[in-house]
């Protein structure tokens, strides 16, 4: 299994100082890890420094991966190449190696994403024809087309309708499952996070607050601080946490 630890990590730009002695217990593949915040608190800034994008203080250690087994897949992915899907897929799979040659093993891994993702019937269309939810399911395909065993995905559902979000999610679950890879995913929807993401990271302007179990980091006192925001946590009638925003919070 894998897992992935921060030690007193730090990032910036230039000067501009932005994660300050951001610090974690192994964080376990297996399972969907809930990076949350409110805007501008630091986490795509924490995900391009795991992704050595960004170098800084302290480190990012992997147990049981190499760098080169991370695929980070930013908020905004660049949808305009004059490709089909199909053969977006095949190239994030090749990373620019070995050419267009496909072995059976990479046809049937193609095939596969393309089935996990539901998308399989947009293999010949090409990409800047996409919607903004096709775009963003594509751009999940493309990201674990290799089998990575640390996955960071920053806003991975944002485009999403509610059935999508839900049939996105499972499968990112079950991908966490079956290959033990570590995935933290940046999310806004709490509601999306305490169904399905079984760790959660929370970050205030550039410090992160709490990782841990996410029913334990998630409070009402958590939220507020986060994001100014009164909640509560209540079942809904399949037996699933959910938060109800009250509204802004009271003074
Ligand atoms: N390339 C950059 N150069 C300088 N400052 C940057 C750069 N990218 C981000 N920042 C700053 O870093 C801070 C954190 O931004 P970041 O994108 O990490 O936040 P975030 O938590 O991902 O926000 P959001 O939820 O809005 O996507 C912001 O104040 C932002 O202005």
């Amino acid at each position: 299994m894998v897992s992935l630890t921060l030690e007193r990590v730090g990032a910036g730009y230039g000067r501009r100082k932005i994660l300050t002695e951001a610090s974690t217990p192994p964080i376990a593949g297996g399972m969907l890890t809930a990076l949350v915040g409110a805007n501008a608190a630091g986490k795509s800034t924490l995900f391009r420094r795991i992704a050595g994008q960004l170098r800084g203080a302290g480190a990012v250690r992997l147990n049981g991966a190499a760098q080169a087994d991370l695929r980070y897949m930013p908020q905004d992915t660049g949808m305009n190449a004059a490709l089909t899907v199909y053969e977006s897929i095949i190239l994030a799979l090749k990373q620019g190696e070995g050419g267009w040659r496909l072995s059976s093993g990479e046809l049937a891994a193609v095939d596969e994403v393309l089935g996990r993702f539901g998308i399989a019937h947009l293999a010949d269309h090409q990409l800047p024809e996409l919607s903004g939810g096709q775009r963003q399911a594509v751009s999940v395909a493309q990201t674990l087309v290799a089998r990575p065993r640390v996955v960071l995905m920053d806003e991975p559902t944002s485009a999403l309708d509610l059935y999508r979000q839900f049939e996105v999610l499972e499968a990112l679950r079950a991908y966490a499952e079956e290959t033990g890879a570590v995935m933290i995913l940046a999310l806004h929807d709490l509601n999306q996070v305490m169904r399905c993401c079984t760790t959660t990271i929370a970050l205030a302007e550039g410090r992160l607050l709490a990782c841990g179990d996410t029913l334990e980091v998630l409070t009402p006192e958590l939220i507020r601080r986060l994001y100014g925001i009164d909640s509560r946590v209540e079942r809904c009638s399949r037996g699933c946490p959910m938060m109800i925003v009250d509204g802004p919070a009271a003074a």
